[in-house]
């Protein structure tokens, strides 16, 4: 779950990124957050992984305060929290397998669990007889799912992903995102920043909408009353 309460952000340059927002995501929910470009979607996703502190204001994730998470409390609860990227930032001269398996190596996983583990991700995600392969051999579509794997692969409580289609034409997003929904349907917080309304309104979720840093319109498709 994620909670913001009154949340506001100002950069160093003195920008206001974010201004007084407020909301709360469920456990299980799967949410976009949209806007313009600069409305303030990367930075509110940043903030939920403790990448940016808020200025002012109060954000809950997973029952975590962050406010009083510290420097090394950091690694800890980003373990939590599954992270895709636009850019899907693989290491090129891994393996599929290797690059899957990495969070896995850094929480100290056994060898044979770490096996079982990558495998059922990569099968998840459609690419189980790619494990040998260089992320460089895959299709731009492959590489997002090899990323979107290497977020599942712990079993996180949580997802956010920030632009995840970003680079994909319009039938393979939709198949990305509907991986997205599926960790949803089992009880996985999900929370995606795009811009591309058109796809969001083909999924059919809530949508958080920033413009200029503000909350504008808490958007949920009929019959999903709050
Ligand atoms: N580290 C930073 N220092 C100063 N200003 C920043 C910083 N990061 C972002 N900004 C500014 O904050 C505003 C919000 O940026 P943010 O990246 O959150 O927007 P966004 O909605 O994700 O945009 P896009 O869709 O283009 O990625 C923008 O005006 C941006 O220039």
């Amino acid at each position: 779950m994620i909670r913001f309460d009154n949340v506001s952000k100002r950069y160093l340059t003195g920008l206001d990124a974010l201004a007084e927002v407020s909301f709360e995501i469920e456990a299980g929910e799967m949410v976009f957050v949209t806007g313009h470009s600069g409305a303030g979607k990367s930075t509110l996703l940043k903030l939920i992984s403790l990448v940016e502190r808020p200025t002012r204001g109060q954000i809950v994730v997973n029952h975590a305060e962050l406010g009083r998470v510290r420097r090394r409390g950091i690694a800890h609860l980003r373990r939590g929290i599954g992270m895709v990227f636009q850019d899907h930032r693989l290491l090129m001269d891994r393996s599929v397998f290797d690059n899957v398996a990495l969070p896995l190596l850094i929480a100290g996983a056994a060898r044979d669990e770490i096996g079982k583990r990558v495998r059922a991700a990569l099968d998840k995600v459609g690419l189980l007889a790619r494990e040998k392969a260089h992320p460089l051999t895959l299709s731009t579509g492959e590489q997002q799912r090899v990323g979107i794997a290497r977020a599942i692969v712990a079993k996180p409580p949580m997802i956010i992903a920030d632009e995840p289609t970003g680079n994909l034409d319009p039938q393979l997003s939709l198949e990305i995102m509907g991986l997205f929904a599926e960790f949803g349907a089992v009880g996985t917080t999900v929370l995606v920043a795009s811009h591309d309304l058109l796809l969001i309104k083909r999924l059919g979720k809530r949508a958080l909408v920033l413009d200029h840093g503000r909350l504008v319109d808490d958007f949920r498709p009929q019959g999903k009353a709050p």
